[in-house]
């Protein structure tokens, strides 16, 4: 049997080449569609979404009790660990391929599987346990604190010893399409003397990827290098939205609170791991080296493309505001996940970690308003005239992902949402 990464496999489905969700890749989710059945589990491919509660019924992916893919959500799936992973996306690959008619064939269970992508409703895909964010990148490590705390104090002592991170809140993560209310709470401009009350003038985007964490660690436990990257199940794009006038006032000494507990965005498809492999690189040279305990045998960033777009409620579509890629990062999501069980922190089934705002050497490479527009200082030019520093109401913001590959790309699909003025 072909390795189901193999470059030169192709599905009875036709996928363009530029499509995001070709064999290659079976990316997870939790679909609808007109049918009326409940959210359950399904894999992207092409056009499709492949329904694969209908195809354990029917005993097609023996390798797992079809009960968990009646759920609403990966977790019990994600529960089975790496192996029934890795074998039921084999099955999968296997009964797409074009030379295999299991499938292909088999024109009633094709009506009943394959539902168009235009028809189905994608849901948040995961129940997320715990919501943790990092801050793992260099360049807009340094970049916030220069806006935040000046040059000279600009990256922290520690930053370059560990992973820095703060616990986020799971109870907001929303799907892709969800739309995002502006928040409200206590701002302090450093030109006025006392708080107020009122809505977020400075709301932003920041672009990340979240790590979705597949299998527990115990309470007390820590983990190696291999341990950690085994029970990553996947990676999603994730949009951490930010009120940069709250977290200014409220982040000193414990660090962002409500300025980043509104809401955080998530892509609906969840990549696995096991697809992004061809795709590995090694990240920016560490130096200082790294404690023991966060020492890599192997590389663990990713090349992936990334982009950003926004789209003001009157235009008729999104300009490119950010490309950068996911391989800038400092730290990988195998240090952050070894570094966030390191004091014997358990780890949770549906664990959500963001990777941190992922920006890059270049001015084009920033992954958020407060970057782009250098904390208000330079305004974003776009189409006939408009400028922006930070988001207005309308506003729609669109991430994209993917690596790419020899005539084909493993790729994401998108992050959207758009803002609704406060309440
Ligand atoms: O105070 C600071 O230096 C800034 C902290 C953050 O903005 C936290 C955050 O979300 C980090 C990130 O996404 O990289
Ligand atoms: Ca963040
Ligand atoms: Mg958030």
């Amino acid at each position: 049997m072909p390795h189901p990464n193999d470059p030169k496999l192709r599905s009875f489905i036709s996928v363009d080449p530029a499509s995001d969700f070709p064999i290659q890749n079976l990316p997870y989710g939790v679909f609808s569609s007109k049918d009326g059945l409940a959210p359950r589990v399904g894999v992207a491919i092409g056009d499709y979404v492949l329904d694969l509660w209908q195809l354990a019924q029917d005993c097609r992916i023996d390798v797992v009790e079809p009960g968990v893919f009646a759920a609403p959500t990966l977790n019990p799936f994600m529960a089975l660990g790496p192996k029934v992973w890795s074998n039921t996306r084999a099955r999968i690959g296997e009964l797409l391929r074009h030379d295999y008619p299991e499938l292909r064939d088999n024109e009633k269970l094709r009506r009943r599987a394959l539902v168009p992508m235009a028809d189905a409703k994608l849901h948040l895909p995961i129940t997320v346990a715990g919501y943790t964010d990092f801050y793992s990148s260099k360049e807009h490590a340094t970049n916030v604190g220069v806006m935040f705390r000046g040059k000279d104090n600009a990256l922290q002592p520690n930053w370059l010893h560990m992973p820095i991170g703060y616990n986020g809140r799971a109870s907001t993560v929303v799907v892709s399409g969800t739309q995002v209310r502006r928040p409200r709470g206590q701002l302090k401009p450093p030109n006025v003397e006392l708080p107020s009350f009122g809505a977020c003038k400075r709301l932003d985007f920041e672009l990340e990827m979240g790590v979705v964490v597949g299998q527990p660690s115990r309470m007390g436990e820590m983990l190696s290098e291999k341990q950690a990257e085994e029970m990553i199940f996947g990676f999603v794009l994730l949009n951490d939205w930010s009120a940069r006038d709250i977290q200014q006032w409220e982040y000193v000494p414990l660090g962002p609170f409500q300025a980043k507990a509104f809401a955080t965005s998530i892509s609906p498809w969840i990549v696995t791991r096991e697809a992004l492999e061809p795709f590995r690189v090694h990240g920016p040279e560490q130096n200082p080296t790294p404690l023991s305990y966060l020492k890599q045998a192997q590389p663990n960033n990713y090349d992936m493309q990334l982009d950003v777009g926004l789209r003001a409620a009157q235009m008729n579509e999104a300009m490119r505001i950010c490309r950068t890629n996911f391989k800038y990062m400092y730290w990988s999501s195998v240090q952050q996940l070894v570094h966030h069980a390191s004091s014997g922190c358990a780890m949770n089934i549906g664990d959500l970690l963001g990777s941190g705002t992922i920006s890059g050497p270049e001015k084009h490479q920033r992954g958020s308003l407060l970057e782009i527009s250098w904390n208000g200082t330079e305004p974003l030019e776009l189409p006939e005239g408009r400028k922006r520093t930070f988001l207005e109401d309308g506003d729609s913001l669109v991430m994209r992902g993917w690596c790419q590959g020899d005539g084909y790309r493993v790729g994401f699909g998108e992050v959207e949402g758009s803002i609704l003025p406060a309440s």
